[in-house]
């Protein structure tokens, strides 16, 4: 499906989904097979993200890749000189400049594989992706396994009872869920009562 030889160079590809669902996993094949063709390849991830390793994007399989730690996403421009190939992980991160840079990069001819979260633990869109898949010439929505009931998930469960939008964390914090295992879980969070939902916070 796509090129690493395109003769008209410069596109964006998006790869999104819930956690677990493999995005991590996909962007790395990618950017693998684009080191393969000898394509010079640079990945940039958000600096918040530093879970498994501050210098690389890992999949919680553990394949890894090395990458450069951004603040912001005007710093991509700055490090993208000669490059063909850019790969941006954890894009729900990023500010809404991020757009922007993406467009720039991929009318220079360079192509642009992102990947991120399209949707935040409430089940809302998330930051900037809901318009990187706008912009995007190709959109890959990679699913996890729901850890209720083995249909596919969407959703990315968040265990422990606090509300802010950016709560770093793996299994102990998160879990895939299905459209119908999520919506139930939603039903018992709101019958639990006040010390319950503290335990919760306690055990994650
Ligand atoms: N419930 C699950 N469904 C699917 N994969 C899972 C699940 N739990 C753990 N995994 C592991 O997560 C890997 C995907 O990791 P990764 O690419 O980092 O995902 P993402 O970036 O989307 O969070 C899978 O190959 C699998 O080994
Ligand atoms: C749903 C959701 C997730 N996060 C955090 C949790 C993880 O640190 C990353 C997602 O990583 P992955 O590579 O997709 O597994 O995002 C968050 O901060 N807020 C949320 O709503
Ligand atoms: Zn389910």
């Amino acid at each position: 499906m796509f090129l690493e030889n395109a003769s008209k160079a410069g596109w964006i590809e998006v790869i999104c989904g819930s956690m677990f669902s493999g995005k991590t996993e996909e962007l790395i094949r990618r950017l693998k097979r684009a080191q393969f063709a000898r394509q010079k390849v640079e990945i940039f991830k958000p600096k918040i993200d530093i879970r498994y390793s501050e210098e690389e994007v890992v999949s919680h399989d553990a394949n890894a890749i090395r990458s450069t730690p951004v603040e912001n996403s005007g710093n991509i421009l700055l490090l993208t000189g000669d490059v063909d190939v850019v790969g941006i992980d954890e894009a729900q991160f990023f500010d809404a400049n991020i757009v922007e840079v993406c467009q720039k990069l991929a009318n220079n001819g360079i192509r642009v594989i992102v990947a991120g979260l399209d949707m935040d633990f409430l089940g809302k869109p998330f930051g900037p992706m809901p318009q990187l898949m706008a912009i995007a010439e190709y959109v890959s929505k990679v699913h996890a396994i729901c850890v209720h009931c083995g249909n596919l998930a969407h959703h990315s469960h968040r265990l422990a009872d606090n509300d802010r939008l950016v709560v770093l964390g793996e299994k102990d914090i998160y879990e895939p869920l299905c459209r119908h295992c999520f919506n139930q879980a939603k039903i018992n969070e709101s019958k639990k009562t006040e010390p319950e939902k503290k335990d919760l916070v306690f055990k994650n």
